[in-house]
């Protein structure tokens, strides 16, 4: 056979597998046409831009095939990097951060306005229509302070979804950075996975997605072949009570555990260090992460 045509076999058996994907594929999208995914993006799977822009690109297909998609962020790592540079000291107290009257300024400086709008820019580069939010904003995120132990950290009291739904139904996505208010306008530090988990309640997410920098729930933590696969609500509490899961891993769980008691069907932990690592787990059986069910 000569080369010429050798190339174009290779080009027509490339082509019929991409039309043999777009089918496999078209079973998922009409399962998903229409739904809203809450997605969870955060920690370490931000920091490397180029998987950034991979990830926005994820997003911005599934809003062109008819998802409804809203990106709840947080920004740990970008929160570290503005404290050690102004030489403040920064305190956990069981996974969240000791926030002090000015500390609560550089968190909102940070995440409603570097990382968020970091994002939407990402989105925009790539041709998507975001709209970047705080919490604060249309008092989506309204909170109480958690504990004076932890100060300026909130505790979410009601999400009012008023906006968000406006955008979607406007064909933006909504990207939205984890900060709260309360009635006074005092703002709150609030954790990214329980902002994203009420968000996702509230709105009655069809899929709960929150990316991290692991392949999911892992039986040894060292042994990334131990992936659970599919755990129900159940097993991750029990999970949770004897200590197999650590640090970021216990306010994910608890942040999922809420949002399945507040009546979503699903939620699921994922790899955001691996490229379309969104769409491996939304078009396939077999799933990409841990799905963790009713
Ligand atoms: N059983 C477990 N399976 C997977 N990860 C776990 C487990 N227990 C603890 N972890 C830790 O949880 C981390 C994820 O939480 P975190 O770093 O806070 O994520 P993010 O910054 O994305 O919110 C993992 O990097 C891992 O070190
Ligand atoms: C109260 C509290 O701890 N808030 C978090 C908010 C950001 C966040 O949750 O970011 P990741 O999703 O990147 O971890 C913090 O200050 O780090």
């Amino acid at each position: 056979m000569k080369k010429s045509e050798m190339t174009n076999k290779m080009a027509t058996i490339n082509i019929r597998q991409r039309v043999e994907i777009l089918l496999d594929g078209l079973l998922y999208m009409r399962k998903y046409a229409g739904r809203t995914i809450v997605i969870k993006y955060g920690g370490n799977a931000m920091v490397n831009e180029e998987l950034k822009t991979s990830v926005m690109r994820d997003l911005y297909l599934l809003q062109t095939i008819g998802m409804k998609i809203v990106l709840v962020h947080g920004g740990g790592p970008a929160i570290d990097q503005a404290m050690s540079r102004l030489n403040k000291p920064t305190k956990f107290i069981d996974g969240l951060r000791y926030t002090d009257g000015d500390d609560i300024q550089i968190i909102n400086a940070v995440l409603s306005g570097q990382v968020n709008k970091s994002l939407v820019a990402d989105l925009h580069k790539i041709g998507a229509r975001a709209i970047g939010l705080s919490g604060a904003d249309g008092h989506l995120i309204q909170t109480k302070q958690l504990s004076t132990e932890l100060g300026y950290v909130g505790k979410i009291s009601k999400i009012d979804a008023e906006a968000i739904k406006l955008l979607l139904n406007a064909n933006y996505i909504p990207v939205i950075a984890s900060i709260g208010i309360d009635d006074r306008g005092q703002l709150y530090n609030v954790n990214a996975d329980t902002a994203a988990s009420e968000i996702a309640a509230a709105l009655n997410a069809e899929q709960f997605i929150l990316m991290t920098d692991v392949r999911g729930i892992l039986r040894d933590i060292k042994d990334p072949d131990s992936l659970y696969h599919e755990l129900s609500v159940d097993q991750v509490q029990q999970m949770l009570g004897s200590g197999a899961l650590k640090g970021g891993m216990i306010p994910k769980i608890r942040a999922i555990i809420a949002a399945i008691n507040n009546g979503l069907k699903e939620a699921v932990i994922l790899d955001g260090r691996v490229e379309h690592s969104i769409l491996l787990e939304l078009f396939s059986t077999e799933g990409y992460g841990s799905l963790i069910t009713q």
